[in-house]
């Protein structure tokens, strides 16, 4: 079953000119899906798209219900007078989650990631790698049927990743699914089904690795296609 569709987006930040063109991707239940592309492809914006955060011009957009997805941005989002717990409790009260389940699953991945400590402290003061912990603890507490990540690894260290990966793939099997915007090609290709490249706005590429090694003509890793795909695009 299709969770997320995007049929055709196009949009910008400008009235005149669109920043992603005729965009098309979609993810189904169960499946992880990667978007990849250099700095400045438009990765960030397609996701802006997705979630309306931006003027979507033409094209149409499915997206199942705000309480059925979570969004972890690149760089984190706080309230500057809610503490780690009481974001917690917001998210559960605005979602509307069991109280006592979601407390649970939020302790327990409080010490995942190591942060029991300062459950009670701003995350205003917390270091890049803290805020992103957080609003990974934020998403997986959740246990939304759709994870929209831009960016998961930057920022954070070894094992925090580790554990990330850990808890994103028992929510697979769950039957949850995501969709990632990453640098980060060998994890990339180790855990995502499908990828979509995308350069200048447009994709260039996009399917299993077998598609994309056709598609390049190369037969190695998801980094040797890409940079192959790159090199003929600027050609
Ligand atoms: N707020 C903004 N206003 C105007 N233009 C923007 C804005 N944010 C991004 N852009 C432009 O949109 C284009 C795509 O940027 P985007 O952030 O989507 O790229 P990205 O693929 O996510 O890059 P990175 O990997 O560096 O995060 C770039 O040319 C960028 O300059």
């Amino acid at each position: 079953m299709t969770v997320l569709d995007m049929r055709e987006v196009s949009g910008g930040y400008s009235t005149k000119e669109d920043t992603i063109h005729e965009i098309t991707l979609s993810v189904k239940e169960g499946e992880w899906l990667g978007l990849l592309g250099p700095n400045g492809a438009g990765k960030s914006t397609i996701i802006k798209a997705l979630l309306d955060l931006l003027p979507v011009k033409r094209g149409e957009i499915t997206l199942p219900g705000p309480e059925e997805y979570a969004f972890i941005p690149e760089h984190p989002i706080f309230f500057e007078d809610l503490t780690l717990w009481e974001h917690i409790d917001f998210m559960r009260a605005v979602t509307g989650l069991d109280e006592e389940e979601t407390t649970e699953r939020a302790e327990y991945l409080l010490k995942l990631f190591r942060l029991t400590k300062v459950r009670n402290h701003y995350p205003t003061a917390f270091s890049k790698g803290m805020q992103q912990k957080l609003m990974i603890i934020l998403a997986l507490t959740a246990k939304p049927k759709l994870y929209i990540i831009d960016e998961p690894f930057i920022g954070l260290d070894p094992k925090a990743m580790k554990d990330l990966l850990r808890e994103l793939e028992a929510e697979r099997e769950r039957g949850a699914c995501v969709l990632m915007s990453t640098h980060v090609l060998d994890t990339a290709e180790k855990i995502c089904d499908r990828f979509v490249l995308v350069n200048y706005g447009t994709i260039i590429a996009e399917g299993t690795l077998d598609d994309i090694r056709r598609e390049s003509g190369v037969d190695g890793s998801l980094l040797d296609c890409f940079d192959e795909l790159m090199t003929e695009e600027e050609l």
